[in-house]
């Protein structure tokens, strides 16, 4: 069985914008799934929606067998604490008066009960247990110790983008929803959160929806993809069938721009 399944899911805003149609498909554990589309192709309405932090109009989503119902408070909870998001702004998604290890240790404190296993700290206390679990969570992402004590506007995009990275495993989630956590940075430090990435799906065996315009990282990330247009679903393949002839038109077109860009 599929560790997620999103079946049938749609969106409708103010009852006439249609973002997303009849969308269904499924991801592995450990798999990454990229999800392709031009602007307006309803990418974002899809991460918000697997990601709990938005209702679908219709639909079902379903996580290690369990269905996301969310009029009951302790499964979106639950649900939430195994699928993190991470955002193509670094700069807005952290709060620019905490310091990194603040904003590093704020999903975990809600859910006080969780001992990380990534961290030795069960017999810690409290203050040194959470000093433990920030220097290693920066060590995971490639950061240094003493960024903790930073501010976001002390951090360049690719540093703020490796704190979102961080906060967002703390709580050690089965999928990882990531929303053009790339768009907003230079090519270099594009390739090596696309790395960073790839390094914790593997050490965690962590699911990833990688959201994305752009079809070279999609390629370089994703063993799967998936193509929306006008919020439907008008392809789907393996990584190493993206350049077939048997690639929708839209998917074709897609390939070209990037090509020429
Ligand atoms: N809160 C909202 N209220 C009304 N319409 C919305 C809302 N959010 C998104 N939409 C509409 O839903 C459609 C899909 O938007 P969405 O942001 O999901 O696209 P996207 O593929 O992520 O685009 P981009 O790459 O530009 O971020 C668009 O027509 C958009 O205008």
């Amino acid at each position: 069985m599929s560790y997620v399944e999103i079946g049938n899911i749609s969106k409708t805003y103010n009852k006439n914008v249609h973002a997303l149609k009849e969308i269904s498909f499924t991801i592995q554990e450990g798999e990454s799934i990229g999800i392709l589309g031009e602007s307006g192709s309803g990418k974002s309405t899809l991460a918000k929606i697997i990601s709990g932090i938005e209702p679908a109009t219709s639909g079902t989503i379903t996580l290690a067998s369990e269905s996301l119902n969310r009029k009951k408070r302790k499964l979106i909870s639950s649900y939430r604490k195994k699928v993190q998001m991470i955002f193509q702004d670094a700069t807005s998604a952290l709060n620019p008066r905490l310091r990194v290890e603040q904003s590093i240790m704020e999903p975990l404190s809600n859910y006080p009960d969780i001992i990380p296993s990534y961290s030795d700290v069960s017999s810690f206390s409290k203050k040194r247990r959470e000093q433990q679990i920030v220097r290693d969570l920066l060590k995971m992402v490639g950061l240094k110790e003493e960024m903790a004590l930073m501010y976001p506007d002390q951090l360049s995009g690719g540093q703020k983008q490796r704190v979102g990275i961080a906060r967002a495993i703390s709580l050690e989630p089965s999928l990882l929803v990531c929303d053009e956590p790339t768009a907003s940075l230079d090519v270099t430090v594009q390739k090596q959160i696309l790395d960073l990435l790839k390094a914790l799906q593997n050490q965690h065996n962590m699911s990833i929806l990688f959201i994305s315009h752009d079809v070279r990282a999609l390629y370089y990330l994703c063993s799967r993809m998936i193509v929306l247009k006008n919020g439907e679903m008008v392809d789907t393949f393996k990584r190493d069938e993206l350049y077939d002839e048997a690639r929708h038109p839209y998917t074709k077109s897609l390939i070209q721009a990037a090509r020429v860009s």
